[in-house]
């Protein structure tokens, strides 16, 4: 049921079973949590400002993203589960207070920050993903601030900047980084945005998913 096969990377099989295989693409309108409302809701964002800087002089890092190591070990964004009475946009917002301290007077996510939802049908679950860019500057205080989050060394086990880059060997850098283990559909999510932000080419995204596979399948 996948849609979204223009990213170059509805075909990624990971060690995961959660794949975007799994999750349809669907409209984010009002009438997506009526018709969905007995389905289980959540919200996560992404923040990221962009970041030309060189990496050992040679690799584009392109873009800060905040992801985070999460208490379960693995990767994802901030965000969470929409509670009764929510709405993603005031789910997200709060969780973004609670997870990483975010400033919501100066850094609120509206519902133009709205990128994708996704749909995973056999576990009931609605994913709705939103990214904001900040300055670099608003980026590195951001960071910074996230260490007095309420949730900081409970849930949350810090905030980790995925190298966009992909070094000599074809591997290191982005394809190792996606080989990692991610919650829900948050690799699928990072890469969405790459591509739709314009930060990295479907092409390059594609390369990078077909190394990372390489390694998941020799390694098994
Ligand atoms: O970064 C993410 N992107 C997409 N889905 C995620 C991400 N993190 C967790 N999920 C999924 O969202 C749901 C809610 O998870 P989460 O642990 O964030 O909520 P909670 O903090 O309210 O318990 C779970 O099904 C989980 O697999």
């Amino acid at each position: 049921m996948a849609s979204t096969d223009n990213c170059g990377f509805s075909d990624i099989e990971s060690q995961s079973s959660k794949t975007l295989l799994e999750y349809e693409e669907i409209l984010f309108q009002e009438s997506v949590s009526e018709k969905f409302k007995n389905f289980t809701h959540a919200a996560h964002g992404m923040l990221y400002a962009l970041d030309d800087r060189l990496v050992f002089g040679m690799f584009r890092q392109r873009a800060a993203i905040l992801m985070q190591l999460r208490f379960d070990g693995i990767l994802g964004f901030p965000g969470g589960l929409v509670d009764p009475g929510e709405n993603p946009m005031e789910a997200l917002n709060r969780e973004m207070e609670e997870e990483i301290n975010l400033d919501l007077t100066q850094h609120p996510f509206t519902n133009d920050n709205h990128l994708v939802t996704f749909l995973h049908h056999k576990k009931q679950l609605v994913l709705h993903f939103f990214t904001k860019e900040v300055s670099l500057d608003q980026f590195k205080n951001i960071e910074l601030k996230s260490l007095n989050a309420k949730e900081y060394g409970l849930e949350c086990f810090g905030s980790i900047r995925p190298p966009l880059f992909t070094m000599e060997d074809g591997f290191k850098g982005l394809p190792a980084f996606l080989s990692n283990q991610f919650a829900g559909n948050s690799r699928e999510q990072l890469l969405y945005a790459l591509k739709s932000r314009n930060i990295i080419t479907s092409e390059e995204i594609a390369t990078c998913v077909e190394s990372m596979k390489r390694h998941v399948e020799n390694n098994r």
